[in-house]
């Protein structure tokens, strides 16, 4: 039996949770909260998010320990937000992860660091980075609750371990597959948070439909150039690990980032938005790691630059969109 330890108790930790479990994996998971897991006990449900999923408490055990739920797995999916992907795992022991594979399910980058999670995980640990991987592709937590179809990429330099998790991630209706392009798919995968959240402005504000099919398409150049200049590499933005994943957050109604967006453009300040969603848009911390890290790659971002504008220093969404409106073809 795989083992394996899942770090976080939002909406993605409770979707992979079910996925991993219900294929005969033991998972021990970590949450936060005390209440939490005492009601996950209770009633084998999660009473925040994905409440309707049923766990069966043979193979899944919920725990506030960190350590604990870490000591004997196999395998670590980090699916907290990536701003407490620091707070939580500095609390480990440096040797702690020596002998496990570490898999991100994070689309966000360090706060503060500007690092991809992998490389921050890769760096405190010590590990090579073919015991790391990467969950990506166009996938919404509450579409794998209500068991619609859906396809994940897992990125990793190890095309073995790549493959081993795709196998205990598919299911009757799960597609996963391998791919080698780690840090392509991770900085895709934060970058396309930016760009829902810039459409969900642009919405928030009556732009329609063809401005959005006009930001997405120009959206792809832009993460093309980023991509370019951080990490040269032949690799094929089509796919759906990087376009597919970009299309969802752009259009879907589950996204959180256009969701969160769309308030902004509507007039929500920062604070009333991340206080009325109760879930985290990656994509409001993604802007600045990735303005700062621009600053020595100068490359042409902007819609980038248009969200930290607005998001960062205050300048009203209709004025950055008007310019913004000028800059794309
Ligand atoms: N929800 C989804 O459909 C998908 C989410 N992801 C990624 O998964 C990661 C986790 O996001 P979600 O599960 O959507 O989160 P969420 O928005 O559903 O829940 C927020 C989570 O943050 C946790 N949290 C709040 N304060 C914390 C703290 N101080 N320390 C530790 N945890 C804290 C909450 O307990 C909760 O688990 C993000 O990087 C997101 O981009 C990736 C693919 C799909
Ligand atoms: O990355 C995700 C789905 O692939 C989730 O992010 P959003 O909720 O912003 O779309």
């Amino acid at each position: 039996m795989e083992k394996i330890a899942m770090l976080g108790g939002g909406s993605w930790a409770t979707a992979l949770t079910k996925i991993l479990s219900e294929n005969g994996a033991r998972v021990d998971w970590w949450l936060r909260s005390k209440d939490d897991v005492q009601h996950l006990l209770r009633t084998r449900h999660n009473p925040r998010y994905l409440s309707a999923v049923q766990f069966d408490l043979n193979r899944v055990y919920p725990t506030t320990d960190l350590e604990d739920a870490i000591e004997e797995a196999d395998w670590l999916v980090l699916a907290v937000p990536a701003a407490f992907v620091q707070p939580v795992l500095d609390k480990l022991d440096r040797d702690t992860l020596k002998h496990k594979n570490v898999i991100s399910a994070i689309k966000g980058m360090i706060p503060g660091k500007n690092q991809l999670v992998t490389d921050y995980v890769a760096e405190r640990f010590r590990l090579p980075r073919t015991q790391l991987g990467v969950i990506a592709g166009p996938c919404h937590a509450e579409e794998v609750a209500l068991e619609k179809q859906s396809y994940l990429t897992i990125g990793s330099p190890d095309a073995g371990l790549a493959l081993a998790f795709c196998e205990m991630l598919r299911n009757r209706f799960v597609s996963a597959h391998p791919a080698t392009d780690l840090d392509g798919i991770e900085y895709c995968a934060v970058m396309k948070n930016i760009i829902a959240l810039t459409g969900g402005i642009a919405h928030g504000l009556g732009y329609g439909d063809n401005f959005l099919a006009v930001l997405v398409s120009n959206a792809v150049q832009e993460i093309r150039r980023f991509l370019q200049a951080i990490n040269p590499q032949p690799r094929d933005l089509s796919a759906s690990a990087y376009l597919g994943d970009l299309l969802v957050t752009a259009y879907s109604q589950f996204s959180r980032n256009r969701t969160f967006g769309s308030m902004v453009g509507r007039g929500y300040s920062v604070k009333s938005a991340q206080l009325e969603m109760n879930m985290v848009a990656e994509g409001y911390y993604a802007v600045k790691s990735i303005h700062e890290l621009n600053k020595k790659l100068k490359v042409s971002m902007p819609i980038t630059e248009a969200a930290y504008n607005i998001l960062y220093e205050r300048i009203s969404p209709a004025v950055e969109l008007e310019i913004l409106k000028e800059k794309l073809r």
